[in-house]
Parts: structure tokens; C-alpha cells; sequence
């Protein structure tokens, strides 16, 4: 069996006959038996084929940054007009992600550089970057929705798209055959200089959508925008002088991983350019964070309270170049707990106002966040919708099983143990469940690891890239890590507690089972129900009955009256309004909201077959044929 095929893995499940999340399943709990914590292990987990438990490498934190430099200095520079900053090989435990490697060049022969294949593997290797699925026409049959006086003609194709030679170049070692809905109306969109609010299933292409477009209309024009900075290929540390940041894009997001991740993506689409990517956060190294800004800094993605720090250090960071701002998982980010911030960067910086294009991304937009972001934007801001507002996708199998709270250790394991292995994430409520979990399942011989807040941003880092590189496959996290995350091959998100109201509701539930079923690929999640979800239970049903899930018998009470399971229009099914456009029949539900503007699917059902070239060639279907 094979540990990507989602159907087996639930076939696996149901017949697994032992512990008590099996005897729980679909029963309705009022007549279910007590379950047993009976459950022995008949095989270890490496006899069941996990990879060895290994304890955290603290010696990692006794490494120098200059045993560090050392090491990276060491890595093969094989054209000297290249500079690379960061280990080319890869990092290790106990770098700094803010440190990777980014192409750097002299420029002075021409607008594109010379390739560097060493860096080159490293940036665009399958192990660093998530592959489109088998499903990836699923995406693209999302409908779209505009709003607002603007119309979009969307692109169906890279190569119509005006983009700059290095960016397509880029874009195609990046292995994207065609773009995503969401990327097919905001390259025109960025091209025409609109701000955008845009709001898209998690793992359909949001970074690419604002960083292809935005990075390709700078690049070329980099040599007059740009602040002057050092050569970067004799640049040396403390001996050259250093420039302050004075950054073209600033991208901001709410966590420290989603930042070296979009950190990451920026690496890959500046490859070869003179655009430079720089990372901001808060727990990383201050010291070396602006090290770096101060070789120069074309494009900054940070976290709001690092941000605001070196905005308040004016000879380290200054915003007055600034042409885009993006602001990324903006609903969260429009969130009160961020409001100084947010307003500090918005307007706290010496920025010309004027100068700025505004973008807000989120896969999960409440009504209250969209009337937020409009404020922050141009009157005749472009805003678009791929699918209903907070709404997941079909590729991701939804299980709900009934486990009383004292038994879900027990009844995680069992889980674990009843399916083949398969990079998994577990998320829980609370730090000191996490950190439980994480002992628990340790101390059984589960390869896993921890995430949360209250671990250090050396521990969290390395966290993360031991489970990216399959070294710990298991996962436990707090919801801190939940937006953002993309990694490859995440084949199952368990939802050992759901996340009730108070710790984020269904829109925390959809970014967390997002992080499988990532661009076009299956995905299982499954989630642990009792008596103490009965807050969340309602929507959940909902949320179930969209994607075609099946409900368990102990959650059929929640079924909305009349909607009869697999028979339904699911356009009946009540969400919050979708439509900002403030008609009042557009609280009638989600299919009343897609109402008048509704548009075609992004490219057309019949066109959407594996091969990239027999998608969609015109750009037919936009705009004002609506
Ligand atoms: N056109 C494309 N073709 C193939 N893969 C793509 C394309 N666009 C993006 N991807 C890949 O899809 C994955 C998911 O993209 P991304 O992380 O931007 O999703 P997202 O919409 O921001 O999700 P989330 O809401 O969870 O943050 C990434 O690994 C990215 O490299």
C-alpha cells in the first residue's frame, strides 16, 4: 500500500480493530462501548517501518557563527562574479534560516547572471519545494469571483504574461507548467498597478501570485530603483562599509516560519537578477539579521514586531524606496492583537504613500478582515475570490472520529501504528499538550518533533527543517505553525484537538488540514470529536458537507434541515456572506453570494487535462464577459 494513497490509508483505519479510536469511529458515542487503553504494540514503530527516534542535537547550539562562516566559506563558488552569501549546500542544524544562501551578483554584464548549479540544486531540488499533484485541475476549476469596479482579464499562460526573461526562466525551474487561478488574475493585476485583496484555498499559489508578477516588474529596472549597496562579491564583513535597507517590496506575515519560508520562494524567483532577499524575524539573530540588511536589501519579508524594531532604527532600515507592500494571511494580520504594528508599518515609516501598491492575501477572509483591508487600499483596488471565502478543497479526505479526551494519546498512537508511515502533522491546542504529545510519542520510538511558541527560534527551526527533511516525520504543533506552512509530501494532519472558538474556529481548522492536499496533491486529515466540540460542531458539518465528506453518525444532528447528504445543493448551505459588494441577498449563503458576479471556472473543465500546453490559450472568460 502505498502511504501517498489517502483511500487505502482511511481502509487501513476502519480496519484496524484495536484501541479506542477504532471502536469509537462513526458510533455514536451515546451507545458506543468504553473504549480500552489496552492496546500493546505488536510491532515497534521502526518494525512498522517509522525511521529512528532521535533526541534534539543540542550540541548544534554550541557551534559559533564564525565556526559557521567557516563551514559555509567552504562551500564551491565556481564563477568568481558570483557571490553567494550562505551555505550553497544547504543549512544545518543551528543556522540561521535568515542566513541561506541568495544569488548575488556584480551586474555588470548584462541584466541576467551567470547560472550557479550548485545553488541552483539546492533552490529548485524536488526535497525543497512542493511538486503539483495528480489533482491539480481541481484547483483550476475553482470559480473565481470579482468584486468591485475593476475587471481582471486573467492569463492562462506564463508565457502570455509579459513576464521578464529571468522570472519565466525561473518560473520553469521552479517546475510550475501553468499558473494557478489565483495567479492567472493577479499577474495582469500587478502588470496594470492595482492593489489587490485576494483571497484563495490554502495551497493554490498565493506566494507566486504576488511574488512572481511583483518581483518580474522590478527586475530590469532594479539598477535605477535600488539604493546604492556594496559590491557584493568583495564584500567583506566589517571591513566594507555598510548601507542601510532600503527595500522595493516589503512583504509582511504573521510567523516566523512562514516568513523563511516566503523568504525561501523569494530566493528561487530572484535567482539570477540583481533583486536581493533579505528576512526579518523576531527570535533570530539581531545582529546578523542586519548583517545582512546591510549588504543591501531589494526585497524584506518579516514578522510585524522585528519590522517595527528596525523601523524604528532608521540607519538600519528605511522604507522610502518602498513600491509594494503585501501583506500575507491578512486576515489574521488585520487582527487587533496586531493593530500598533500593523499601523507602524503601514504608515509608520518614512514611505511615500503615493508610491505604494498595497496587495492582502488570506485563505480565509471574514467579512469584518475584507472591510478592514479595503480601508488600507485604493478606491479601485482589484478584489478576487477563488471559491467561497475560507472554503477547503475536495482533495483533502476529511475524517472525524469520536475519542474521549482521555484517550487520545492512546488513541493517537493507535492511529499512527494503523497506517502506513507518512509525514505527518499532529495539532493540539496548547503548549504544554504539545510538549506531552511530543514525550509521549518519543518515548513509544515515533520519530516527531515539536513547535510552539514557547520553544526557542533555534529549536523551532530546526524543528521544522527535521521534519522537511523526513529526519522527524511526525510533527506535533501548536497553531502557530498552521498558516503558511508548505512542505512536501505532508500526507496527514491530525487534529488531536480541534480548534474551538476560542482558539481560532473553522478558519484555524482549514489552515491547519491545508497544510496536505498542497497544490493539486491528496491529503488526509483527521480529527479527534467529543462532548467538548460541540461548539464548533455546527460549522464543521458544514464545512464537511461542501467537500462531499461523509458525516458520522454522532455529527448528523448538526445537518443543516432539509440538506440531505450527497443529494443537497450545496449552494443551499448557510456560510458567512461572501460578497463585499453589500447586497443584502448575498447573506443569503454562499451560493447567493457568488451571485451576480459569478464567473466561469479559471480554465475550462473540458481544458483541463495533465498537459499544461491543452490548458486554456485565450483569455477568454474574464473580465466583462461575466
Ligand atoms: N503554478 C504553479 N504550478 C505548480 N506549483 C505551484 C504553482 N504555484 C505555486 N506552486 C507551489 O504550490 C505550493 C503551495 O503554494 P503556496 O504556499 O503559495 O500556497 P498558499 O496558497 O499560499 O497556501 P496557504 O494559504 O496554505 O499559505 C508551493 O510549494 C508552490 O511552490
Amino acid at each position: 500500500m502505498s502511504a501517498w494513497d489517502t483511500k487505502d490509508m482511511s481502509t487501513a483505519l476502519a480496519a484496524e480493530d484495536s484501541g479506542p479510536l477504532a471502536q469509537a469511529e462513526g458510533s455514536n458515542p451515546a451507545v458506543a462501548e468504553p473504549a480500552t487503553l489496552a492496546v500493546t504494540l505488536a510491532k515497534t514503530p521502526q518494525e512498522h517501518g517509522w525511521a529512528a527516534a532521535e533526541g534534539y542535537n543540542y550540541a548544534s547550539y554550541n557551534k559559533s557563527f564564525k565556526e559557521i562562516a567557516e563551514e559555509n566559506a567552504q562551500a564551491s563558488m565556481e564563477d568568481p562574479s558570483i557571490g553567494i552569501q550562505g551555505a550553497v549546500g544547504g543549512l544545518r542544524p543551528g543556522e540561521w534560516s535568515s542566513n541561506a544562501a541568495v544569488y548575488e551578483w556584480e551586474g555588470d554584464v548584462g541584466d541576467i547572471g551567470p547560472p550557479h548549479p550548485d545553488l541552483e540544486k539546492q533552490l529548485f531540488s524536488s526535497e525543497h519545494h512542493v511538486k503539483a499533484g495528480i489533482q491539480f485541475q481541481n484547483i483550476a476549476m475553482l470559480h473565481v469571483t470579482q468584486e468591485g469596479e475593476v475587471r481582471i482579464d486573467p492569463v492562462r499562460k506564463f508565457e502570455d504574461a509579459g513576464l521578464h526573461p529571468a522570472m519565466l526562466e525561473n518560473v520553469k525551474l521552479a517546475g510550475y507548467a501553468v499558473p494557478t487561478p489565483i495567479q492567472q488574475y493577479c499577474l495582469p493585476a500587478v502588470f496594470k498597478g492595482y492593489d489587490i485583496v485576494a483571497c484563495a484555498q490554502t495551497g493554490s499559489g498565493k506566494t507566486a501570485a504576488f511574488l512572481i508578477p511583483v518581483l518580474s516588474r522590478l527586475m530590469g529596472k532594479a539598477k535605477k530603483l535600488a539604493a546604492p549597496r556594496p559590491n557584493p562579491v568583495t564584500f567583506q564583513p566589517g571591513i566594507t562599509p555598510p548601507v542601510r535597507a532600503e527595500p522595493l517590496v516589503l512583504i509582511v506575515c504573521p510567523n516566523r516560519e512562514l516568513a523563511t519560508q516566503i523568504f525561501d520562494e523569494a530566493r528561487r524567483f530572484c535567482y539570477r537578477t540583481m533583486l536581493r532577499p533579505c528576512v526579518v524575524y523576531g527570535g533570530g539573530p539581531v545582529v546578523e539579521q542586519i548583517m545582512q540588511l546591510a549588504k543591501g536589501c531589494d526585497v524584506l519579508i518579516g514578522t510585524p514586531g522585528r519590522l517595527c524594531d528596525f523601523i524604528n532604527r532608521p540607519h538600519v532600515l528605511t522604507l522610502k524606496r518602498l513600491r509594494y507592500m503585501i501583506i500575507d494571511e491578512a486576515d489574521e494580520m488585520l487582527h487587533s492583537d496586531w493593530e500598533t504594528e500593523l499601523n507602524n508599518i503601514m504608515s509608520g515609516g518614512d514611505q511615500e504613500e503615493g508610491n505604494i501598491k498595497y496587495m492582502m492575501f488570506s485563505a480565509t477572509f471574514p467579512k469584518e478582515a475584507r472591510a478592514l483591508a479595503g480601508k488600507h487600499l485604493a478606491n479601485d483596488h482589484v478584489r478576487i475570490r477563488v471559491g467561497r471565502a475560507g472554503s477547503t478543497h475536495k482533495n483533502i479526505k476529511q475524517d472525524i472520529v469520536w475519542v474521549e479526551s482521555a484517550q487520545k494519546k492512546q488513541a493517537l498512537l493507535d492511529l499512527l501504528m494503523s497506517l502506513p508511515p507518512a509525514r505527518t502533522i499532529v495539532f493540539v491546542n496548547s503548549r504544554r499538550a504539545c510538549d506531552e504529545v511530543d514525550d509521549y510519542l518519543f518515548n513509544l520510538k515515533i520519530p516527531c518533533t515539536a513547535i510552539h511558541s514557547g520553544r526557542t527560534q533555534r529549536e523551532r527551526e530546526d524543528s521544522i527543517r527535521a521534519f522537511r527533511m523526513g529526519k522527524c516525520p511526525v510533527l506535533i504543533a501548536t497553531g502557530v505553525s498552521a498558516r503558511g506552512l508548505d512542505i512536501g509530501n505532508v500526507n496527514h494532519i491530525i487534529n488531536y484537538d480541534l480548534p474551538s472558538p476560542q482558539f481560532g474556529g473553522i478558519d484555524e481548522y482549514t489552515h491547519r488540514i491545508g497544510r496536505t492536499g498542497r497544490i493539486g496533491n491528496d491529503g488526509l486529515a483527521t480529527s479527534f470529536y467529543n462532548d467538548r466540540d460541540a461548539d464548533i460542531s455546527e460549522i464543521l458539518v458544514k464545512t464537511l458537507l461542501e467537500t462531499e465528506q461523509p458525516i458520522p453518525d454522532f455529527l448528523t444532528q448538526y445537518i443543516p434541515e432539509g440538506f440531505v447528504p450527497g443529494q443537497g445543493n450545496i449552494n443551499t448551505l448557510q456560510f458567512e456572506a461572501d460578497s463585499d459588494d453589500g447586497d443584502a441577498e448575498a447573506d443569503a449563503g454562499a451560493g447567493a453570494g457568488w451571485g451576480t458576479d459569478d464567473a466561469a471556472p479559471a480554465a475550462l473543465p473540458d481544458a483541463a487535462p495533465a498537459s499544461a500546453d491543452a490548458w486554456g490559450t485565450t483569455s477568454g472568460g474574464g473580465g466583462a464577459g461575466w
